[in-house]
């Protein structure tokens, strides 16, 4: 006799029967409502429950937003588990939803990512009055080391150097980039935060960088926990909640150890970095929403943000620079014309290396390093271009949509840096260039990323010819992987030194 039978026998029949009629018509109930209401956007048919998941897990969520959006139109709705996603495409739209109206559109939505992981702290997991008041306060510190100013160039271009004669070592024998790029970028970032920076072969440090691209990479996953949390109960870890979850706090707790070395010699009359200059807020003013908890995740935005994506489309211009060998040399003789190749650039230069600057754009357009963006949330209800939004969905602002559309660049798959060129071969049209994303939540280290970019695809160029890894062998193949962000499958190359 099994238990369910000895539960039957010890109840009442009629409460038997009540109890599966409820049930039932609980459950005709959920499948009937389960409709997407008429003023919402279209989209595709979906499953009572799980809605959209399926087809969202048999693709990759920007291959199925593309098919969805010949069908629908610019603006659809999907649904995923509990919550309405209401996917924005196109430029003018994504101007018109994150700058016009940016008072609904610019909350983060309150999903797995942010309530477990980023725990609706720091720059990332903070919204309205909060996310004002750490903004302007990180901006106005991070500025007083550096960021996004001139002064910056000589760190910046210090790393570069390093990176080149890491190459430089690697004597035309084949090599893969793995994570010293990613080491390299990062250490900008720290020499502003922690004042320090890393050698490419630290251990912890390199562990820490390949934690990162795990956390990068398996965040795809989390998109099912987004919208169906309690998988994370699931034993046996299957949808990477506790990896994920695990990651971080190896990644905070790192960040832990630099600010408690830096609390055990606080002088408030020696600030030297940005972790000095959040110590100095919270000792100086009471009613701050700087605290230590608040600082751990700010930290840990610019770290992930300010380190993958870059290191990112640094990867992206090698991998196409070996398919692109003509645009090599077409850089290297602009190059050359104002360097003489005797000196290296610095960003005075910029105004004169009009094609490399097109070369930059053209880097960050075609990486698409966040296709989808970081997603927002709909603050309140708001009827937009027609439709209504409820309070609470999940709002994409779907870049990929603007950089890989042909209607706006043509062949987008193509790396070419003259779409960015006027007839005069002046830069132009890279406001069409939104892989910052737009609006009140766009990236907030567009003018570092530029600077890094510029100098470290130029030199890369100044100094080396890059080629396959053999001869004979075709260019490696552009394969995207997808985590929270595009980045290119490991490869190998070789190069030739120029002087
Ligand atoms: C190629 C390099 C980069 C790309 C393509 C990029 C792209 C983006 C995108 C698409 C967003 C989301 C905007 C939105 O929510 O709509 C974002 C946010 C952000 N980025 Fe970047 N980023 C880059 C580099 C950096 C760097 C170097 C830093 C700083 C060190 C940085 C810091 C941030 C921060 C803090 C946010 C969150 C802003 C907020 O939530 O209000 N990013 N970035």
């Amino acid at each position: 006799m099994n238990v369910f039978s000895v539960f039957l026998e010890c109840i009442q029949p009629t409460y038997v029967s009540v109890f599966i009629l409820i049930l039932i018509v609980s459950l005709c109930y959920t499948v009937l409502c389960w409709r997407r209401p008429s003023d919402l956007p279209p989209g595709p048919k979906f499953y009572p429950i799980i809605g959209n998941m399926r087809t969202v897990g048999q693709k990759t969520l920007v291959g199925a937003f593309r098919d969805w959006r010949k069908e629908f139109g610019d603006i659809f709705s999907v649904s995923l588990g509990s919550k309405w996603v209401i996917v924005i495409c196109g430029l003018e739209n994504l101007k018109e939803a994150f700058v016009e109206r940016d008072d609904v559109f610019s909350d983060r939505p309150d999903l797995f990512v942010n309530r477990y992981i980023n725990e609706k702290r720091g720059i990332i997991g903070s919204d309205g009055e909060k996310l004002k008041e750490l903004k302007r306060f990180t901006l106005r510190a991070l500025r007083e080391f550096g960021f996004g100013k001139k002064s910056l160039e000589e760190n910046i271009k210090e790393e570069v150097n390093i990176f080149l004669d890491f190459i430089d070592e690697t004597n035309g024998a084949s090599f893969s980039l793995d994570e010293k790029v990613n080491v390299s970028i990062s250490n900008i970032i720290c020499s502003i935060v922690f004042g320090k920076r890393y050698e490419y072969d630290d251990h912890k440090f390199v562990k820490l960088m390949k934690i990162l691209d795990d956390y990068i990479s398996n965040s795809t996953l989390t998109t099912i926990l987004n919208f169906i949390p309690n998988l994370r109960h699931v034993p046996g870890d299957i949808f990477s909640a506790k990896k994920v979850l695990s990651n971080q706090k190896e990644i905070e707790d790192f960040i832990q150890a630099r600010l408690d070395e830096h609390k055990s010699c606080f002088d408030s009359n020696n600030i030297t970095d940005f972790i000095d200059a959040c110590l100095r807020e919270m000792e100086t003013r009471n009613e701050t929403s700087i605290t230590e908890s608040e600082v751990r995740k700010i930290i840990r935005d610019l770290f992930i943000a300010g380190t993958q994506t870059t290191a990112a489309c640094i990867k992206w211009f090698i991998l196409y620079m070996i398919h692109y060998p003509d645009i090599q040399e077409k850089m290297w003789r602009e190059i050359d014309s104002v360097t003489n190749s005797n000196r290296l650039l610095s960003l005075n230069d910029r105004s004169k290396l009009q094609y490399c600057q097109a070369v930059v754009d053209e880097t960050l357009r075609i990486s698409n390093t966040a296709p989808l963006s970081v997603l927002h949330g709909a603050s309140n209800e708001i009827f937009f271009k027609g439709f209504r939004i409820p309070k609470g969905s999940v709002i994409v602002p779907n870049i990929d949509s603007v950089l890989m559309d042909e209607r706006v660049f043509s062949y987008p798959e193509k790396f070419n840096p003259e779409r960015f060129l006027d007839k005069d071969g002046m830069l132009h049209g890279t406001e069409k260039n939104v892989a910052f994303s737009v609006g009140r939540r766009a990236c907030m280290g567009e003018s570092l990323a530029r600077m890094e970019l510029f100098l470290y695809l130029t030199a890369l160029v100044q100094r080396f010819k890059f080629l396959t890894a053999c001869e004979e062998d075709p260019p490696p193949k552009i394969k995207r992987i997808l985590g929270l962000q595009f980045t290119p499958a490991p490869f190998m190359l070789k190069v030739a030194s120029r002087c």
